[in-house]
């Protein structure tokens, strides 16, 4: 299984510089993390990715599933950063109504629901009103949304963001714990965030990928001397340096 954009350029207004060009990119298997600096392209990537918004030129697709179409988006699901509650609707109600609009029938979605919101260990609040759930709750209903209609590729733009540590290690657990087929791609700016449970580390500046590999070539770029526990953030230190990232 792959999702490839394959020579995508992306600019968000005509006449401007675009985001992306002649972008390339593979999804690898497992858990990757998406990493760059503030502007660097990451939400645009993952928003062609899902299809969200299409490329000027270039295209996108789930083994040969082109982007756009209903099997696609079936396919692949997409959490934003901001993804807000639905008020008047429980996490499971929130759950089913998602899997509904990506086509599954109403008893299917409601069954369903129910296990996904399992799977991101929300069973004791699925009948919590979305809009009383804390952030990282919020977050896991979001997962449990791409769950529900059997996602292949599930993209997460900065889902840790602003969570309490407690939230992060509990969210973090939960998609090492997620089994099955299901790739993820994750953007982050915590760095250390990844150290543990990533398969792959891309790293992006300028609209370019700087770094692409598993997380022991990423971590093989640490600096010699570098402190314990500071490994992940020495070695993207090192590659914006190397590409001439100003602080
Ligand atoms: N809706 C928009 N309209 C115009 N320009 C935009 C829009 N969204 C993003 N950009 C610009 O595109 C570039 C890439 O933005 P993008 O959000 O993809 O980066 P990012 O790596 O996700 O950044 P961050 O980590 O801050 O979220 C930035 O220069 C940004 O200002």
């Amino acid at each position: 299984m792959t999702l490839e954009l394959t020579r995508c350029t992306y600019r968000y207004r005509r006449g401007r510089q675009p985001v992306l060009q002649d972008f390339d990119y593979a999804l690898p298997d497992g858990l990757s993390i998406l990493l760059g600096p503030n502007g660097a392209g990451k939400s645009t990537l993952l928003k062609l990715a899902a299809s969200v918004t299409s490329p000027q030129r270039g295209s996108v697709h789930l083994d040969g599933i082109p982007a756009g179409t209903r099997q696609y988006r079936q396919d692949v699901a997409w959490m934003p950063q901001d993804i807000t509650p639905m008020p008047g609707l429980t996490a499971r109600e929130y759950v089913a109504y998602i899997g509904w609009l990506k086509g599954m029938n109403r008893p299917d979605a409601w069954k369903r629901a129910r296990q996904a919101l399992v799977q991101v260990d929300l069973a004791d609040r699925m009948n919590e009103r979305s809009d009383r759930l804390s952030g990282g709750q919020l977050r896991r209903v979001g997962v449990a949304g791409a769950l529900v209609h059997g996602a292949r590729v599930l993209l997460l733009d900065e889902p840790t963001a602003g969570l309490d540590p407690y939230q992060r290690r509990v969210f973090r657990d939960m998609l090492a714990g997620l089994t099955g087929d299901i790739r993820v791609l994750l953007s982050t700016h915590d760095v250390a965030d990844l150290a543990e449970e990533a398969d792959h580390v891309t790293v992006v500046y300028d609209g370019r990928i700087i770094h692409h590999g598993d997380t022991r070539s990423f971590l093989a770029l640490t600096p010699p001397g570098t402190a314990e526990g500071r490994a992940a953030e020495g070695a993207y230190t090192a590659l914006l340096r190397n590409s001439g990232a100003r602080a």
